[in-house]
C-alpha cells in the first residue's frame, strides 16, 4: 500500500510539468542535454542534445548498435531497469522538469512517457486485465467501469471489435500483430502525454505493420511519439522529424522532409542511399 502511495503522489508531482511544458511551444516536451551513456566501463552514447517536438512523430534512424534503443529507453528512465546501463552525465528535461533527479519516481516517469517495445510483451493475464493494469491500482473500478474503460483503450488501440466477445481469453491467445495492439491500449490506459516505439513492427507481417502505422498517424493528434526505426522507408512514411545516429551520437536532425532530402553529413547520405546500415 505505502509503494502505490508513493507511486500517485509521485505522478500527480509530475502534471505541473507538463502544464509548464505545454505553455512553452518553442521548447520541446522532452529536451536532452550533453546525455551520456555507458554500460559498465563502455561509453555507448555521446553528448547527445536532442529536442522532441509535442504531437509529432520523431523518428530515431541509425545502423545495429549505433545507440537507437539506449536513446530511447533513457528517455523514460526505462534504461536504468538494464544491469549495467547508466545515465553518467547529463539530463533530460520533461517540460522542466529534469526526469533524472534523485527525487522524480521513475515508475511514475514510465507511465507519463510510456514504452512499447520490439516484441509485443502481454502480460500472462486475460486481454482486460491487460489493458487495465496500470490503471486497476488505483482506482477500485466496478465491473461495468472496467468493461467501459478497456473498450476506450481497446478501441483506440484499433483492437476492439476483433476481441470484444473474447475480453476474458488469455492475452497470449492473440497474434503478434494484436499482441502489440494490445500492449498500445496498456499504454494509453496510463494516460501517457508521450509514447516511446522501439521497432514496434519489426516482428510484425506487412499488414500488421500497416496497423500499427495507420494508429502512430492517428495517435499523434492528441500524444508525442518517438519511434525508433530501421526501416527507411517507414521513417519516410510516419516522421515529422528525424534523427541518424552512428556510432554513439546524434549526426542528423531535422524535420523529416529535410532530412531525406539533403542530408549533411557524408554518412548520412550513404546511410539513406542504403550504403550503410
Ligand atoms: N545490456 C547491454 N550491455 C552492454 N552493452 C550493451 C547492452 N545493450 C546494448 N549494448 C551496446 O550498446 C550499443 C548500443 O546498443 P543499442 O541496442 O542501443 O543499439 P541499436 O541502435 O538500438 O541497435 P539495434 O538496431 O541492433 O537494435 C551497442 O554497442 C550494444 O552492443
Amino acid at each position: 500500500m505505502l509503494q502505490t502511495a508513493i507511486n500517485l503522489n509521485s505522478a500527480a508531482a509530475l502534471h505541473p510539468a507538463i502544464l509548464t511544458a505545454a505553455s512553452a511551444p518553442s521548447a520541446g516536451i522532452l529536451q536532452t542535454q550533453q546525455l551520456n551513456i555507458h554500460y559498465g566501463l563502455e561509453q555507448r552514447l555521446f553528448d547527445i542534445n536532442i529536442s522532441i517536438a509535442e504531437r509529432q512523430v520523431t523518428a530515431i534512424m541509425g545502423p545495429s548498435g549505433c545507440g537507437k534503443s539506449t536513446l530511447l529507453k533513457s528517455l523514460n528512465r526505462t534504461l536504468e531497469l538494464t544491469p549495467g546501463a547508466e545515465v553518467t552525465s547529463g539530463s533530460v528535461y520533461f517540460g522542466e522538469l529534469d526526469i533524472y533527479q534523485s527525487d522524480v519516481d521513475a515508475r511514475a516517469v514510465r507511465k507519463v512517457i510510456g514504452i512499447i517495445h520490439q516484441r509485443p510483451q502481454p502480460f500472462p493475464m486475460s486481454i482486460e486485465e491487460n489493458v487495465l493494469f496500470g490503471v486497476r491500482f488505483h482506482q477500485r473500478l466496478k465491473r461495468s467501469q472496467r468493461q467501459l474503460l478497456a473498450e476506450r483503450y481497446l478501441t483506440m488501440a484499433g483492437l476492439w471489435d476483433e476481441v470484444k466477445d473474447r475480453l476474458h481469453q488469455s492475452a497470449h491467445q492473440l497474434s503478434g500483430g494484436q499482441q502489440q495492439r494490445l500492449c498500445l491500449a496498456r499504454t494509453l490506459a496510463n494516460q501517457p502525454q508521450i509514447i516511446l516505439m522501439d521497432e514496434p513492427c519489426s516482428s510484425l507481417d506487412p499488414a500488421s505493420t500497416e496497423r500499427i502505422e495507420q494508429l502512430v498517424q492517428q495517435l499523434k493528434n492528441d500524444y508525442t511519439i518517438v519511434i525508433v526505426t530501421h526501416n527507411i522507408a517507414q521513417s519516410r512514411r510516419l516522421a515529422d522529424q528525424a534523427l541518424l545516429m552512428m556510432e554513439g551520437r546524434v549526426i542528423e536532425n531535422a524535420p523529416a522532409a529535410q532530412l531525406f532530402a539533403n542530408p549533411t553529413t557524408v554518412a548520412g547520405q550513404d546511410f539513406l542511399q542504403g550504403r550503410i546500415g
